[in-house]
């Protein structure tokens, strides 16, 4: 399996994250890339190649320009603000939300942060738009490589990216990689792509760049949102609207959930991905199902994620793997190399 990877991924490194109203430790922190490169080195599955920097272009595909220039200037525009503030993470504080407007970009910098995220606990860094484009690169060339013939690749890239909208960031997330797979494949010539999203939590950014069109079929499953981040979407009667009626299912799981009822739950998954008869499969490979993660309810252990990579696999598709979440470090590598394994020899 040919790996996409590149190490420009640890410029992006935040000083700290407000969670549970507390400043913690960023969870989300290169040596969660460190952990699984190791891991993909020990186990020996294949290539690792550093992606083609792709043109704004490509990202324009799936995310709107406004926010684009938004992300590749906002660190520049918070150091104007205050020297003080090239020492510090930049944080949103106030949201648009119900009643407020959004059609007028606040001069205020923390006020117009607020305009393209969703939550404050997703530090914004002077590394941040580096590394999310080289991720971006990293998982536009990957569908490239399946559409040139390669079976199956892995994008080993951070910041995660399906919590991301077409305008919005949070969750850790800034560019949605599997978003951008998936449109790359399309433009490239597939008719019709699946993306499956087997994180802890639900790819609201996933869903809503795809949720009004039948080309992509989204299903995750995930942790109740009643309970659990991105808190407001992700339930079950949420099936895609317009041409996209249908074309979105949602397979939320309640905290404790079992690797049995977790699997079954894949099945569901892998039969509907059958019917669609896709061209291809984006995977947003997410492993803070973990029963160890810090951040996570479920009870999945190691040897069951080569249990997920072989079910994959027999659904016989060219198959981008993106890395999503994940955040006990030291089981990271082998949890997330396990489902890459279990794909690989299957067939
Ligand atoms: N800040 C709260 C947790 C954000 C979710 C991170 C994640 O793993 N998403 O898949
Ligand atoms: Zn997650």
């Amino acid at each position: 399996m040919l790996t996409f990877y590149n190490e420009q991924h640890a410029q992006h490194r935040g000083r700290y994250e407000i969670f549970r109203g507390e400043m913690v430790p960023c969870f989300e922190k290169p040596e969660r890339a460190d952990a699984v490169l190791a891991e993909l080195g020990r186990r020996g599955l294949g290539r690792i190649v550093t992606p083609h920097g792709v043109p704004l272009m490509s990202l324009e595909r799936i995310h709107t320009p406004r926010y684009l220039h938004f992300l590749r200037n906002a660190w520049s525009e918070w150091v104007a603000l205050a020297p003080a503030n090239a020492g510090k993470d930049a944080f949103p504080a106030v949201w648009p939300v119900r009643t407020l407007r959004d059609d007028i970009e606040p001069d205020n910098f923390c006020a117009k942060m607020g305009l393209y995220s969703i939550d404050s606990g997703t530090p914004l860094t002077a590394g941040t738009w580096t590394a999310a484009k080289t991720g971006a690169d990293c998982a536009v060339n990957a569908a490239h490589a399946l559409r040139l013939g390669e079976r199956a690749a892995f994008v080993l890239s951070r910041p995660p990216g399906h919590h991301a909208g077409a305008d919005f960031f949070g969750g850790y997330c800034f560019l949605n990689n599997a978003a951008l797979a998936a449109q790359h494949m399309l433009d490239d010539g597939a008719r019709k792509v699946a993306i499956i999203d087997i994180d802890y939590h639900h790819g609201n950014g996933t869903q809503s760049i795809f949720y009004n069109r039948d080309d992509v079929l989204f299903i995750s499953l995930h942790a109740d949102p009643r309970n659990e981040y991105p808190f407001y979407l992700g339930h079950a009667d949420e099936r895609g609207e317009g041409a996209g009626l249908g074309y979105n299912l949602n397979i939320p799981l309640p905290a404790g959930t079992s690797a049995k009822a977790w699997l079954a739950a894949l099945e569901t998954a892998c039969i509907r991905i059958g019917s669609f008869a896709p061209d291809a499969l984006v995977v947003s490979l997410g492993v803070d199902t973990f029963a160890g993660d810090p951040l996570s309810r479920f009870t999945l252990q190691s040897a069951d994620y080569l249990k997920i990579g072989e079910r994959l696999a027999w659904l016989n598709l060219p198959t981008a793997f993106i890395f999503e979440g994940g955040y006990a470090v030291k089981e990271l590598g082998v949890n997330v190399v396990n489902v890459l394994e279990g794909y690989e020899t299957a067939l």
